[in-house]
């Protein structure tokens, strides 16, 4: 299933700047790690906000929410999931 999310990051004001990059390193991680196994198949940053739209290819509703909920940012961020389906124009296989 393929569903599209919008993650909007908020960084605590009160946050120190060494845990954030920790967590952003981490974060970067397990990222490309999802993106090479297939599961996070774009990622996109909105030009001029700390927010990015992500394209997942997951089993189901359920992997998608696991593996949202272990993102290290993830307690940091306001999220909108949106479920896909093939669009009965498009030329494109997947
Ligand atoms: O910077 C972001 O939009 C949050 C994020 C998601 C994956 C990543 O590496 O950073």
């Amino acid at each position: 299933m393929l569903f599209m999310v919008r993650m909007d990051v908020h960084v605590p004001r009160d946050l120190d700047q060494d845990t954030f990059e920790a967590l952003k390193a981490t974060e970067k991680v397990r990222a490309q790690e999802l993106q090479r196994a297939g599961k996070w198949r774009h990622l996109w940053r909105i030009a001029g906000q700390y927010a990015n739209v992500s394209i997942f290819d997951v089993a189901d509703a359920g992997e998608l929410h696991d593996i949202m909920l272990g993102l290290p940012l993830f307690p940091f961020m306001t999220t909108e999931v949106t479920a896909l389906c093939r669009h009965p124009s498009a030329i494109a296989d997947d």
